[in-house]
């Protein structure tokens, strides 16, 4: 290594350190889209920047899609995917399928993942220990309501069993389905994940998706909004189609939920979550509350305080 190759590696470690800090003992959501995970070197990568986090002191969640998946067991099937603002139309028989995909594969996957590099990660339904508790979400097409099936929207979270995991050391792994009265609903994985976030007063909302963030004028690709504040978002999501609609309504609502932060950033970047989380700068799109000043945001914990800490 040259001596200059020598002193980036080190200053990168130091930017880190206040960040380190800041973090230390915090709770953060990630959201992991069907999207972002398929192709085996960026999952391997995600397993370890989650072991990362763990083992800086932070106490990182899992929550999981698994669209993509669940597309093509429904194909192998016979069955077409039906979507209706960004949702799933989900029928009975489809519902069976979506929870097949999301709890038998997908999160088995990615605790076998995590687990590769020890026991850490432990997976979990959301309809376990009534995790998330659903009611049918209405939808509108046009202005006009759609019938989408069994779509849950989170009504209530019971964050008990992921606390006790949580404080166990572990890293729990959440398949994004609800239980309500009548049975089993399907969640939107960001929907689920925001939720979550807010349940457990988290101090980061992540969403790793396939795309470096919220484009003002989708799909021309030019202008990337870096940082939007929750009112600036709310007037916005009329806008937004397809996969972003969700996605963004997810990162309002843990926001407005007590969330600080949450982030839209491209999970087919190569240790994306460590950048965001370390670095000063950070990457992709930033949603927070008005209320919070910029500086608290973007201000390390200083070396001092740090050196008081018995940190340093
Ligand atoms: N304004 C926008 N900025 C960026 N992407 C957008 C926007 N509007 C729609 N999209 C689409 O949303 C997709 C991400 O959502 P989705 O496919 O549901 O991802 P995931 O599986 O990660 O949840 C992007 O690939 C892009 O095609
Ligand atoms: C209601 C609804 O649309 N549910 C999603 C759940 C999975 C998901 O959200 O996966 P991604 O994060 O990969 O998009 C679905 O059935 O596809």
């Amino acid at each position: 290594m040259t001596s200059a190759d020598a002193a980036s590696k080190a200053s990168t470690l130091i930017e880190a350190l206040p960040w380190l800090r800041r973090f230390h003992g915090k709770t953060v959501v990630v959201k992991y889209g069907g999207n972002a995970m398929v192709d085996d070197t960026l999952r391997a990568g995600f397993a370890e920047n989650i072991l990362f986090l763990r083992y800086a002191g932070l106490r990182p969640v899992v929550v999981h899609g698994g669209g993509p998946q669940i597309n093509d067991h429904l194909d192998r099937l016979g069955v077409a995917s039906e979507f209706a603002a960004g949702l799933r139309v989900t029928t009975p028989e489809t519902m069976q399928v979506v929870r097949m995909v999301l709890a038998g594969q997908v999160n088995r996957d990615i605790v076998g993942l995590i687990n590769d590099h020890g026991p850490l990660a432990v997976g979990i339904s959301g309809e376990d220990a009534r995790l998330f508790t659903a009611e049918r979400k209405p939808a509108m097409v046009d202005g006009a309501p759609v019938d989408i099936g069994r779509v849950g929207e989170v009504v209530d979270v019971q964050v008990g069993v992921v606390r006790t995991l949580l404080d166990d050391g572990r890293i729990p792994v959440i398949s994004s389905i609800a239980r309500a009265e009548d049975g089993v609903y399907n969640v939107n994985a960001d929907t689920a994940a925001a939720a979550l976030a807010a349940g457990l007063d988290a101090s980061k909302l992540i969403m790793l998706t396939d795309v470096p963030g919220l484009y003002a004028d989708f799909p021309d690709n030019t202008e990337l909004i870096s940082r939007l504040t929750a009112s600036e978002l709310e007037r916005l999501l009329p806008s937004l189609s397809s996969g972003m609609a969700p996605k963004m309504e997810a990162c309002l609502r843990a926001v407005r939920g007590g969330v600080p932060q949450a982030h839209i950033v491209d999970g087919r970047e190569p240790n994306a979550m460590l950048l965001e989380v370390f670095t000063n700068e950070g990457i992709g799109t930033m949603v927070v509350d008005e209320v919070t000043e910029p500086t608290e945001l973007h201000q390390p914990a200083g070396l001092a305080e740090l050196a008081e800490e018995g940190l340093l």
